[in-house]
């Protein structure tokens, strides 16, 4: 029965996508379909940089985008009162998300094959949240309604129609997402099966997926609990593949997803899991040593790239991790790093004391070993970086000052924190020491921080 169910909805929802690709791809209807600005009479081949100066030129009129957005919501849920019980109760990250998706796209407009390769996993990994194609549709005459209410008299056809471009480019590549993801399960149930606090703050916690569920080390996960539905913050396995799934969750306040997960999960309780996201994976070919800088749970995606490492490293390769810990006692997984240190000899371990007031202890540290002539060259490694924001940003900063290329330095998504609260594990984004780094993840001298661009969005702050 469940069978035919999931065809059926298989098939509506393949019907849904390619009607809304059609009417994507038909010749544009005038912006915001109500007729109050002159139609677009020929569909033009997708000018990114151009809708990206027009925008550029009008955003005064509708930033800061919180108004927007929360004039967004209002239209949407006004028009169509039943979508509200897909989001959570509330809204507050939602908006964080919304936001940094908004800037993300202006920011990567000249970048096609970036943009829509984004929006396609974006896509893939909403549909655990019940979104269709037509939602979209919803989603952009609220936005439509939104930008005219907040830029009043000031607001132009172009800019609008340049909104409009941008924002169906981005459904469409969700769309195409989805649809290519259909043969996968929206999301898995998992049931724990070991839940252990490791300190007042932090359990590990493993899982067993009812099916099997495919993901790379490195990448993340985003998990619901049962006790806050739709609300999803994202995991890094600390693990390869395996019919177990381990989490490290780290509680950073009462009433959130890490404090259900933490304090009241207990063995045979029943989680969900999103697909797989994140691009900070090992290459299929590995040919260069690994530096990976991890401060806190971001151990979580250490132990799974040391794992898989240690399974395909070619003869010669070596891994150095430097771990950072805000306190002696915070050794939350000790015991399993200090016997995967004595099994491997191709594994340096540098344990940093970093209580985060000292400016940037962990970075220097790293830098400190790459220094002078007996110093490693980190030119040549593959780097990883995981854990907070701060974190990330400084380390990404600080290895391309010391000319590490930029593609060769990945990381998580930088988390989404909330607008009234910019602090992930009091560490401000963009205030990591980060010479002019805004909250964007871009310089106040319009140039982007190396490797910060392309992950300026995706995960949550894990609150
Ligand atoms: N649990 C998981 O699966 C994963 C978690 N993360 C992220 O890792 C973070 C871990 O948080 P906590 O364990 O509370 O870490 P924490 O706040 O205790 O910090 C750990 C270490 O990171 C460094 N650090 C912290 N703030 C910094 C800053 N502003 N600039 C430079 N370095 C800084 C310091 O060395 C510090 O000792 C969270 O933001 C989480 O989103 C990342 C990947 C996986």
């Amino acid at each position: 029965m469940t069978g035919h169910h999931d065809d059926y909805h298989a098939l509506l929802a393949r019907r849904e996508a390619m009607r809304l690709r059609d009417n994507l791809l038909r010749p544009s209807r005038s912006a915001g379909g109500d007729g109050g600005h002159p139609p677009t009479q020929t569909f033009q081949p997708y000018d990114g940089l151009a809708d990206q100066e027009a925008i550029t030129r009008s955003l005064a009129a509708v930033t800061p985008f919180n108004t927007l957005i929360d004039r967004l919501y209002e239209a949407m849920f006004s028009h169509h009162p039943y979508l509200r019980q897909l989001f959570p109760d509330s809204m507050e990250f939602q908006q964080a998300h919304l936001e940094q998706a908004f800037w993300y796209m202006i920011d990567n407009l000249s970048r096609p094959d970036e943009l829509t390769g984004f929006f396609a996993r974006l896509g893939r990994d909403h549909r655990r949240l019940g979104v269709l194609p037509v939602h979209y549709e919803v989603f952009e005459a609220a936005l439509v309604a939104a930008l005219r209410g907040c830029a009043g008299r000031a607001w132009t056809v172009e800019a609008e129609e340049a909104w409009v471009r941008m924002v169906r480019t981005c459904s469409a590549a969700m769309v195409n997402g989805a649809e290519r993801a259909i043969g996968e399960p929206v999301s898995w149930n998992a049931t724990v099966t070991e839940h252990e606090r490791r300190g007042p703050d932090v359990a590990v916690v493993r899982v067993r997926p009812g099916e099997p569920y495919p993901f790379r080390a490195g990448q993340y996960a985003r998990v619901e609990s049962p006790l806050m539905p739709h609300t999803w913050r994202p995991y890094t396995p600390a693990c390869v593949p395996g019919e177990e799934l381990e989490f490290h969750v780290r509680r950073t306040g009462a009433g959130g997803v890490s404090d259900a997960l933490v304090t009241h999960t207990r063995v045979g309780d029943e989680l969900r899991l999103g697909p797989a996201q994140g691009r900070a994976t090992l290459d299929e070919q590995l040919d260069r040593d690994v530096l990976i800088v991890a401060g806190g749970t971001g151990w979580a995606t250490a132990k799974a790239l040391l794992q898989e490492f240690s399974h395909r490293r070619p003869a010669g390769l070596s891994a150095h991790l430097f771990l950072g810990k805000r306190t002696e006692a915070d050794t939350y997984d000790e015991a399993a790093l200090s016997r995967m240190e004595e099994r491997s000899p191709w594994l340096r371990v540098t344990r940093v004391l970093d209580d985060g007031r000292q400016g940037d202890t962990l970075m220097d540290a790293v830098l400190k070993a790459g220094a002078g002539a007996g110093g490693t060259d980190w030119t040549r490694h593959t780097t990883f970086v995981s854990g907070p924001a701060g974190l990330v940003a400084s380390a990404s900063w600080r290895l391309a000052e010391a000319g590490v290329p930029a593609d060769r330095v990945r990381h998580d998504p930088l988390p989404v924190t909330s607008s009234s609260n910019s602090s992930t594990h009091g560490a401000p984004v963009g205030q990591a020491g980060v010479p002019g780094m805004t909250a964007r993840g871009m310089t106040t001298q319009g140039m982007a921080a190396p490797a910060m661009v392309r992950f300026t969005m995706g995960a949550s702050a894990q609150r």
